[in-house]
């Protein structure tokens, strides 16, 4: 695959505002817009998160390298701990909060955070839907992939991923790197969310622009978020935990943000203790661990053509 993203250097992707001096060799358009600066390392709190890339730890003040998270509370030390420096991946459709929520529950771990869709944005200095309009699906998925490499290769970190990056399938060999988290919800629900947000915020929900009246928009967006589950169902089922966003009947809008970090830290914590994922976050992949699934339909595949 050929990316459309090449970096200041491999190993420094992330760099702080004080290492300005980013060059880019490639000759690609997009690289060639910018590269991804991140605030100072001056200018985090005293409460920080830690960091690690390829096995080293770098802490906040005084590194260089720095993948920023506001604060540390840190009250969820047990699923912390249960996930020995393994990052966590936050999917699902549009509109499941995975933006919202993965900030939170950055806090709540003391890990860093990252968001692909925002990456992306401060990288090609476009905003998604126009690199839809200029690059098409296939040049922001190639975008989304390329960035999505790179964060993986760090630990400790929450990664808040687009709703579509389970339909390419070598992101899943980056995303096995960590937790799977599929956040789900009742899709009236999430279609209020993105409603709110203005459908012209998400390229794939063009084709819900109308004059029509608030209710049968929203009934458009959530026909179109019907649409892409049954595309992307078998896709999500790949998650190694599926965590609902429902609300009680009078929440139009879900559980609240704090529900959701708690039903999260509860689940990893569950399937990490109880069904031996833990044991492989540690140990190597061994014959038998590897196979290859059809994404659409989730079936094995013995033989590729
Ligand atoms: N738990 C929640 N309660 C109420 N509104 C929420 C919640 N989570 C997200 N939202 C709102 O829903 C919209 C979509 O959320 P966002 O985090 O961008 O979702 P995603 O990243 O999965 O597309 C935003 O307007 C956000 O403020
Ligand atoms: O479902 C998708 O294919 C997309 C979801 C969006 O992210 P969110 O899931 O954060 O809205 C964004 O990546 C892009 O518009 C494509």
């Amino acid at each position: 695959m050929t990316a459309g993203v090449s970096f200041c250097s491999s190993s420094s992707v992330l760099r702080t505002a004080s290492s300005s001096q980013c060059t880019s060799s490639s000759s690609n358009s997009r690289s060639s817009r910018g590269c991804l600066f991140f605030r100072s390392s001056s200018s985090l709190s005293s409460s920080q998160s830690v960091v690690e890339r390829d096995g080293s730890r770098r802490i906040g003040r005084g590194k260089k390298f720095v993948a920023f998270a506001s604060s540390s509370s840190n009250d969820d030390n047990k699923t912390s701990e249960s996930l020995q420096s393994s990052s966590v991946f936050l999917l699902g459709l549009m509109g499941t909060g995975k933006t919202t929520v993965g900030k939170k529950l950055a806090d709540a771990l003391g890990y860093g955070y990252f968001d692909t869709d925002q990456l992306i944005e401060q990288i090609c200095k476009q905003k998604v839907h126009e690199i839809f309009e200029e690059d098409g699906e296939e040049g922001f998925r190639e975008t989304e992939s390329a960035i999505l490499a790179e964060v993986a290769s760090y630990k400790r970190v929450v990664v808040s991923t687009g709703g579509g990056i389970v339909t390419v399938r070598n992101n899943w060999m980056h995303l096995h790197n960590g937790v799977t988290v599929c956040l789900q919800g009742d899709h009236r629900t999430l279609a209020r969310r993105v409603h709110k947000d203005g459908v012209g915020a998400r390229p794939l929900l063009k084709e819900c622009l109308s004059e029509e009246d608030e209710e049968a928009q929203i009934t458009k967006i959530e026909e179109k978020i019907q649409s892409l589950w049954r595309d992307r169902g078998k896709m999500y089922a790949e998650c190694d935990i599926a965590v609902s966003v429902n609300g009680e009947e009078d929440e139009a809008y879900g559980a609240s943000v704090e529900t959701i970090v708690e039903r999260i830290c509860k689940s990893i914590d569950k399937r990490l203790r109880e069904d031996g994922k833990q044991e492989k976050l540690r140990k190597g992949p061994e014959v038998g661990d590897i196979e290859v699934k059809d994404l659409k339909t989730g079936e094995r595949i013995d033989k590729i053509d």
